[in-house]
């Protein structure tokens, strides 16, 4: 049974960023969104990306996820090359080697928890490995949920069956867009906690993009962009730290 616990490239770091420029449209019109970033981001840590408005911070999750493609220089994901890659091959590493964790959970309606946990693993024809299924699904504190449907739990419960998905295929790297942007304070510290477990317990790697300085205290970096580039970062962050460096990079733009 193909198995996705050791990585391919075990020595390699989980995202590998080198002078990445990202720039949108031509001519008089043109946006830079990335500026030249260059950064490491090792396995089994966990990344908060912050930035004002604007600030690429979206972009930069995208071009690390594979959901979008550098104007120039290189991704590596877990020392994959992504430069050059076709689309097919790009879906196939984003189903296998990617997680995602989105602000609105993105779950299919009429498939119960269990079904949409497993999704990743039928859509790349990967058998489920059910003692892995169960551990995850204990893990996120689903157990005696799995025959509800989307539509019968709470968003704080959605997004745990979310949280199952992207680790089912145990990926390289799960990155998160405002994972707990439609959630209540409570419910989003939950879903935080279960994040930093994943990285202790599991040593999965998670890269989430947040405007909340409490979510970004429960990482081990904080990277801060600004105007496309990266304008600092900030280990062992705690929430009044993050918010100082916010405040500051809020004045510059
Ligand atoms: N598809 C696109 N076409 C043109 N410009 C774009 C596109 N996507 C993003 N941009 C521009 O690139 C810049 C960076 O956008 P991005 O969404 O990455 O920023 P962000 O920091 O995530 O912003 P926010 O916090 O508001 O979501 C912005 O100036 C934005 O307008």
């Amino acid at each position: 049974m193909p198995r996705r616990d050791r990585p391919a490239r075990p020595d390699a770091a989980a995202v590998q960023m080198t002078s990445v420029r990202k720039v949108y449209g031509k001519g008089t019109g043109a946006v830079t969104a990335l500026d030249g970033v260059t950064i490491t981001i090792p396995r089994g840590t966990f990344t908060a990306v912050m930035g004002p408005s604007g600030s690429g911070k979206s972009t930069f999750l995208h071009c690390a996820a594979g959901l979008d493609t550098p104007t120039s220089g290189t991704v590596l994901l877990g020392g994959t090359d992504l430069s050059g890659m076709s689309e097919v091959r790009l879906t196939e590493l984003r189903r296998g080697r990617v997680g995602f964790v989105f602000q609105a959970f993105n779950l299919v309606p009429s498939l119960d928890v269990r079904r949409n946990i497993e999704l990743p693993l039928r859509l790349s024809g990967t058998r489920t490995d059910q003692a892995w299924l169960e551990e995850i699904i204990a893990r996120v504190g689903l157990t005696g949920r799995t025959r509800h449907r989307p539509a019968q739990l709470s968003g704080g419960q959605q997004q745990r069956v979310a949280l199952a998905r992207a680790l089912v295929t145990r990926p390289e790297v799960i990155f998160g867009d405002e994972p707990t942007g439609a959630l209540d304070t409570a419910t989003g510290r939950d879903v935080l906690t279960l994040l930093r477990e994943a990285v202790d317990a599991l040593g999965q790697t998670v890269v989430v993009v947040t405007h909340d300085p409490v979510a970004a205290g429960y990482a081990d970096r904080v990277l801060f962009l600004a105007d496309g580039r990266i304008a600092g970062t900030l280990d062992a962050p705690s929430a009044d730290l993050v918010a100082g460096r916010m405040a500051g990079l809020g004045r510059r733009v």
